[in-house]
């Protein structure tokens, strides 16, 4: 896996970072994507790289629940991702793996890729060297402990949450070919099994909770960009860098 110089610093010096945490299924990728087009930031799905690595494993026949292959296997992780929401692409040593990351079978096996806390370290130095070399104002950046861990000092951290129920109800819309419920249960049990590495169930000190359960997509992205315009007036009073965003 790459390892980028900037490992340990703080995030991106200059660039505004919107920090967004948030269960499976509660909109993290679909809002941050459009809430980023609208400030003309960038966007970082950073559970893509665990997806990306749980896609590498899988390829190489590595057992994805076994801590020290799945290390192993990280070694010889060639990963790259575009920051701009309007061309989002994601690649594993050259192959395009945005779609194939998605599937059922990664979905199931990434959670025992992001247990590993060296991996976790390793894609957090990533994820703050992206932000750092993004080349755009801000950068949306989503996951799970973004709020707590990657970026904490972000000038706006934001809980995305929905209600369990819905959450399943959306998933299970894109995924018409496949069984409801057993829709519903794979995503319960990767919050059940993610929720026991890091909480990103309840808000920590200073993080803004933005519950969708009863807003549609467009008022949930103009609910998360109030929090941002708000929080980034406090933090410039003069609104010398807040974002317009309309
Ligand atoms: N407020 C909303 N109202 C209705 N549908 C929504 C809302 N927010 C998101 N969606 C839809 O819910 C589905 C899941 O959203 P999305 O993939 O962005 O979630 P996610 O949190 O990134 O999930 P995961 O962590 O599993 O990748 C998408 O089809 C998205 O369009
Ligand atoms: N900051 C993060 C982001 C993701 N993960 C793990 O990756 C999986 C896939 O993430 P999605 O956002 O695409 O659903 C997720 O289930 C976690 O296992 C993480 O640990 N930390």
């Amino acid at each position: 896996m790459t390892d980028p110089s900037t490992s340990g610093q703080p995030t991106g010096a200059g660039t505004v970072v919107v920090a967004l945490d948030g269960p499976a299924g509660s909109g993290k990728s679909s809002v941050s994507k459009q809430v980023a087009r609208r400030l003309g930031y960038g966007y970082l799905d950073t559970g893509a790289a665990y997806r990306a690595l749980a896609w590498h494993a899988l390829e190489r026949g590595i057992d994805t629940s076994d801590a020290a292959s799945v290390l192993d296997v990280s070694g010889d992780f060639d990963y790259a991702i575009s920051l701009d929401p309007d061309s989002y692409w994601v690649r594993v040593g050259g192959v395009d793996v945005t779609d194939a990351i998605r599937e059922p079978r990664v979905s199931d096996a990434v959670s025992g890729v992001a247990r590993v806390p060296a991996v976790r370290q390793s894609v957090n130095a990533l994820f703050r060297a992206l932000v750092a070399h993004s080349g755009r104002p801000g950068v949306v950046v989503e996951g799970r402990d973004i709020t707590t861990v990657v970026a904490p000092d972000a000038p706006v951290r934001i809980l995305l949450t929905a209600a369990p129920e819905v959450r399943a109800a959306r998933r299970s819309a894109e995924l018409t070919t496949q069984d409801a419920a057993a829709v519903a249960a794979a995503l319960h049990r990767r919050d059940a099994s993610d929720s026991s590495v890091v909480d990103f169930l309840t808000a920590a000190p200073g993080v803004e909770v933005v519950d969708s359960t009863d807003l549609d997509f467009d008022q949930t992205v103009d609910a998360v960009l109030g929090v941002i315009r708000s929080a980034l007036s406090a933090s410039d009073p003069l609104q010398t860098g807040a974002p317009d965003g309309r």
